[in-house]
């Protein structure tokens, strides 16, 4: 399948100020986009728009050349959001997290799936503790387990590899190009230096470049 999100002239405002205007996105198959930009930039603000959990801005979103309002279910149905926070129920083993997060996108799995996709990202030998008693990187890898084990072509990440160690960032990185090279895409922040690869397109955010005049 082959798909793309665009986004057309695209304008947030926050506290009296412009975060972007005029700011035209595109991601299809294959392809890594990397927002970037300083703190308060509007990198979150800009994924949460274009995963279409904010609905106060100007412009239009497309999904495979279709007005987002018209094709959302489908849309929905081919996006995996992870937020800043990593999201993951503190009282709840990694496996229940990931049984939980399986629930949520509406399937019910296998424990044999969730054990391997535990063991991809590094949590082999601590499915059964609860989250809350593992490191804020043991934390994150359980978030980020779910890109093993929920087949969605779309992904967009906010911050994905916060609190994870050099080694497990290099490990992504080689998972998020895979997906590329599969025909998914990934639209992501990070503060991380990507290593620069011909599925990567940068997009720099600027920091209150434009006041809103008012
Ligand atoms: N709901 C909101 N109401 C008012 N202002 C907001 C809201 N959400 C974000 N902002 C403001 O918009 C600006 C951009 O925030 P955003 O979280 O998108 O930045 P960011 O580039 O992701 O920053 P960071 O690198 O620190 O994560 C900030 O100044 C923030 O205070």
């Amino acid at each position: 399948m082959t798909f793309r999100l665009e986004a057309r002239h695209l304008a947030c405002e926050r506290d009296d100020r412009w975060l972007f205007a005029d700011l035209d996105i595109e991601v299809g198959s294959g392809e890594i986009v990397c927002i970037e930009g300083p703190n308060g930039s509007g990198k979150t603000t800009l994924l949460k728009i274009l995963s279409g959990q904010l609905a106060d801005y100007r412009g239009e979103l497309y999904w495979c050349g279709s007005p987002m309002r018209q094709v959302r279910g489908d849309f929905l149905a081919n996006l995996l959001y992870m937020g800043h926070a990593p999201g993951v129920k503190a009282a709840l083993t990694p496996l229940e997290n990931l049984a939980w997060y399986q629930a949520l996108a509406g399937e019910t799995g296998n424990e044999n799936a969730r054990m391997k996709a535990l063991a991809a990202v590094g949590l082999m030998g601590f499915e059964d503790i609860p989250a809350a008693q593992l490191s804020a990187g043991q934390q994150r890898r359980i978030a980020l387990a779910r890109l093993e084990l929920i087949e969605r072509p779309l992904w967009i990440l906010d911050e994905p590899f916060t609190a994870i160690d050099r080694d497990g960032v290099a490990e992504f990185e080689q998972r998020l190009l895979a997906h590329a090279r599969r025909g998914g895409s990934v639209l992501l922040t990070t503060h991380h230096d990507l290593t620069p690869l011909g599925e990567l397109r940068r997009i720099r955010l600027g920091r209150g470049a434009v006041h809103a005049g008012h």
